[in-house]
């Protein structure tokens, strides 16, 4: 039953055949929000210790000017050693302020890190399981690509905000009270500079954005090529996806080279940002010592607050947060474009209690996947009773898993009503419906947990004697021994056989409460004897069994089985539809010729 949707294709409505809304997680703030306000505490100690490493900077120019005014120009040496020590021992402490506040830094982003995956990943399965289609694994490799990044930009912004941020403002401090007349020489440089800056921040911003559209159009493309490629080689379209590809390299490759010659022109204007103050100041020392305004030795503080602490500051956070702060921004925002989750039209309302029993009626149903597509199922009527146990068949692409949605309620028709228990679907809860009507589809899946939380999934309050049970009649008493009991090792569900996983989903189900239970070749991986116990236990157990048919002889174990072909649907019993559909007569004549039972 699995299938890529064809390209072109409308995607499946979800159900009251509303659009598909999103309800946004917001933006690349508000998607950081959450962890900064659970880490508070950390961010201030974070902040305290690098305010703590940038005390030598602060005092760095004065006391090199002390050391100079007060000691060596005075030939008194031993004021100028004693400045100058006590730099190398404010030195060590800063170093030490620095060193504390890295595993803060830490904390803080792998907590990002973990928040932006459990957001990106829950939003991306919610927009497929609200398209009905597959998750894409290039949007998941994307994730993991892009939280990755995330928590490189982060780690790195906010070592550098914090040490060169508060390194910049310290040095402004410490030249402001050294030397105003120097910090005045500074403020024509960073008002033109700063216009500068942004504008070309802006542009790096738009060309980046689009590099990173076009890596990902690649990403699809190529996700798209390996995922067909035995249809690529079958069809000899190697060549064909192969320049497809190419052109999107390219269009990349382009995307990329923009990035870089904006990224360029930037650097070149922080370059002359970060060097003409101190070019000014090298130019007016003469003029500014012999009018008095500076010391010899305030021209040398100042000269170390510019060379030593300013110039690397400002570049590195010009840098920092041109660069990686507006790389972290544009990559947050495609996160929580990920992480967007889907509201489907919501169901009615309708009190659960309202519909007793589990009869199913499908009142002149047409259903198709897009306008202009043919109906796959077309004025269908029919009717399921309360604890019957009806096997679906017919040919393969005929419609038989878009029946079961519309059944279930995945779908919703184009005209006509299905029905449970007399009330509409549309008119009953979502949540209610999911738990009364569960459908196994043929990809199971398993959480990696224990076996007692995989099996009592959908009913918690299981007790032991009912999950014993349910563990004996299918047969999963060896896979509970293995993993060491209910409550064992958890499972990795890539290590478990495709057939292990159906069973464990289909034990969940059979210990539901669901009222109807609908298996979608859901046993496809079990061999014959499995699967005839499986399909025993589901016909025992209390509540309507419909079965999409994997072989004969799931039609054969059937009270009712209905026939699905082009001109319709038709029931009956084995022998007569043998006699009355051709349809039937020649699937039960090609399952037989298969060898016989095997689909
Ligand atoms: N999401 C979708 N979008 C568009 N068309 C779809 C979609 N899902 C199924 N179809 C088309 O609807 C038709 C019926 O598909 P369906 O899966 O219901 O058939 P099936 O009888 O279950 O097939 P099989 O036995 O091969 O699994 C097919 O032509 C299929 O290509």
């Amino acid at each position: 039953m699995t299938r890529d949707v064809p390209s072109g294709t409308a995607p499946r409505r979800p159900r009251g055949g509303g659009g598909l809304h999103r309800k946004p997680t917001g933006t690349a703030r508000t998607l950081l929000r959450p962890v900064f306000s659970a880490h508070r505490p950390t961010l201030v100690r974070l902040f305290l210790w690098s305010l703590l490493g940038t005390v030598p900077v602060l005092l760095s120019g004065q006391l090199v000017a002390a050391s100079l005014d007060h000691g060596f120009l005075r030939d008194d040496a031993a004021v100028g050693f004693g400045a100058l020590g006590c730099y190398g021992l404010v030195m060590v402490g800063g170093a030490f302020g620095s060193r504390q506040a890295v595993p803060h830094m830490a904390r803080v982003t792998e907590a990002v890190r973990d928040h932006l995956v459990r957001v990106s990943v829950r939003g991306s399965i919610l927009q497929a399981v609200a398209a009905g289609q597959q998750p894409r694994t290039s949007a998941v490799s994307r994730i993991t690509d892009q939280t990755e990044r995330a928590r490189q930009l982060l780690a790195n912004l906010l070592m550098t905000a914090s040490t060169s941020g508060f390194t910049f403002g310290a040095a402004i401090v410490g030249l402001s009270t050294l030397a105003p007349v120097v910090g005045l020489l500074l403020v024509p440089v960073a008002l033109v500079a700063a216009v500068a800056l942004v504008r070309l921040s802006l542009a790096w911003r738009r060309r980046y954005s689009r590099s990173l559209d076009t890596e990902e159009r690649l990403a699809d493309e190529a996700g798209r090529v390996v995922g067909g490629i035995r249809d690529v080689v079958a069809c000899a379209a190697t060549g064909r996806a192969a320049g497809d590809l190419e052109e999107r390299l390219r269009t990349n490759a382009e995307a990329a080279a923009s990035v870089g010659v904006v990224g360029g022109a930037r650097n070149g204007v922080i370059a002359f940002t970060a060097r003409m103050p101190l070019m000014l100041l090298l130019a007016l020392a003469p003029w500014l010592v012999s009018s008095g305004a500076l010391s010899p030795g305030q021209l040398v503080g100042a000269a170390t607050y510019l060379i030593t602490s300013l110039e690397p500051a400002l570049r590195v956070l010009v840098q920092s947060i041109g660069n990686l702060g507006l790389e972290l921004a544009t990559v947050l925002r495609r996160l929580s474009a990920f992480g967007q989750v889907p509201v489907l039209a919501a169901g009615g309302t309708a009190a659960p209690e309202a519909a007793r029993g589990a009869d199913l009626d499908l009142h002149r149903v047409t259903f198709r996947y897009g306008p202009h597509s043919e109906p796959v199922l077309h004025d269908a009527s029919f009717r399921i009773e309360s604890g019957e146990h009806l096997v679906i068949v017919g040919p393969s692409g005929i419609g038989k898993s878009t029946l079961v949605n519309v059944l279930s309620g995945l779908e919703s028709p184009e005209s006509g009503a299905v029905r449970l228990a007399g009330t509409d679907l549309g008119e009953l809860s979502t949540d209610w419906l999911r738990r009364t009507v569960a459908l196994v589809p043929q990809e199971a899946y398993v959480f990696a947990g224990t076996l007692r939380e995989n099996l009592t999934y959908l009913r918690p309050d299981a007790d032991q004697r009912r999950l014993d049970h349910v563990v004996r009649v299918l047969g999963l008493g060896e896979l509970v021994r293995r993993h060491g009991g209910y409550d064992g090792e958890p499972l990795h569900p890539g290590a478990l056989s495709e057939g292990q996983r159906q069973l464990i989903t289909l034990a969940r189900v059979h210990l539901s409460p669901a009222r109807v239970v609908i298996l979608d070749e859901a046993t496809c991986h079990l061999d014959p004897v499995t699967e005839e116990r499986v399909e025993h236990a589901f016909r025992r157990r209390e509540g309507t069994l419909i079965v999409i048919a994997h072989r004969i002889s799931s039609a054969l174990r059937a009270r009712r089985i209905l026939v699905l072909d082009t001109g319709g649907l038709h029931s009956g019993t084995h022998d007569g539809l043998v006699r009355d559909s051709s349809t039937y007569a020649n699937l039960v004549g090609h399952w037989n010729g298969d060898g016989g039972d095997g689909a």
